[in-house]
């Protein structure tokens, strides 16, 4: 894999050149022109709740040529979540739904089980799901099973910006899950998100990280970059690490070892 034309993220059977995709939340028109012109995102996400009404509709500043990912949010069991996945494809005409089932309020924590639960029937329905999720193993193995097209573990609590926490946990998903990994939530600051690629993730999904910057089209320019950097890193394979004493970095063979 040399060339970026190659190196596409494949959802189902739809394919992108962005990696990088704007989760919902914190919306104004100058955070999805940001994401779209310097993150150049190519997924956003949006929450049936903000198509309600015509002055507030987040359809209305969304490219025609971005895909809209609507979610679930609000939902806290699977029944909700299904109810609003249906609606939400009446409204947007998409088959893809990122599922959120979140019952907790205080550390907006994904019900793992219910969300299973709800993948299994709206994967029948032809929903293309993308979940998120906490991640662990067990849950994952069983969202591919239901027929999720992704897996989105979370970095770090929702709107957070505390990067990854779940690193390790993380690593075993991206290890072992054969459906495209998007980290989700939590992610902070472009190294963060680079770091994250490095490890072998396949996309990242981010709000308010870029929502509370100074300068927004600037943070979504750090984003693009980061996550490439990060993707051609994983790409290159990174170099081993010495956990102890050093390994001197050029031959010393015919070199005087006098002080
Ligand atoms: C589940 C959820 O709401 C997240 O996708 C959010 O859109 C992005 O999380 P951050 O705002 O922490 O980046």
């Amino acid at each position: 894999m040399t060339t970026d034309t190659q190196d596409l993220l494949t959802i189902a059977d739809h394919t992108f050149s962005s990696r990088f995709i704007l989760g919902s939340g914190k919306y104004s028109y100058d955070l999805i022109d940001a994401a779209v012109t310097h993150a150049k995102a190519q997924i956003i996400t949006m929450a049936l709740r903000r198509t309600a009404s015509a002055e507030e509709n987040i359809l209305n500043f969304i490219p025609k040529d971005v895909t809209i990912l609507p979610n679930t949010s609000g939902s806290s069991n699977a029944e909700e979540a299904i109810r609003t996945a249906r609606l939400a494809r009446e409204l947007s005409g998409s088959d893809f739904i990122k599922l959120e089932v979140v019952p907790d309020k205080k550390y907006l924590m994904p019900d793992n089980e219910e969300t299973v639960k709800a993948t299994e029937v709206l994967a029948k329905e032809g929903f293309i799901v993308m979940p998120y999720m906490l991640p662990d193993l067990n849950t994952a193995r069983r969202l591919v099973d239901a027929g999720a097209a992704t897996v989105m573990p979370l970095a770090a609590p929702i709107g957070t910006n505390k990067g990854l926490a779940t690193k390790d946990l993380i690593q075993i998903l991206i290890d072992e899950i054969n459906v495209p990994i998007i980290i989700d939530a939590g992610i902070g600051r472009p190294s963060q998100a680079a770091e994250a690629m490095e490890m072998g993730a396949d996309a990242i999904m981010a709000n308010t990280s870029m929502a509370t910057a100074k300068d927004i089209p600037l943070m979504a320019e750090a984003f693009r970059l980061a996550v490439e950097a990060g993707r051609k890193a994983y790409l290159a394979g990174p170099g081993r690490v010495i956990e102890h004493g050093a390994v001197a970095s050029s031959p010393l063979a015919g070199v005087s070892q006098k002080a």
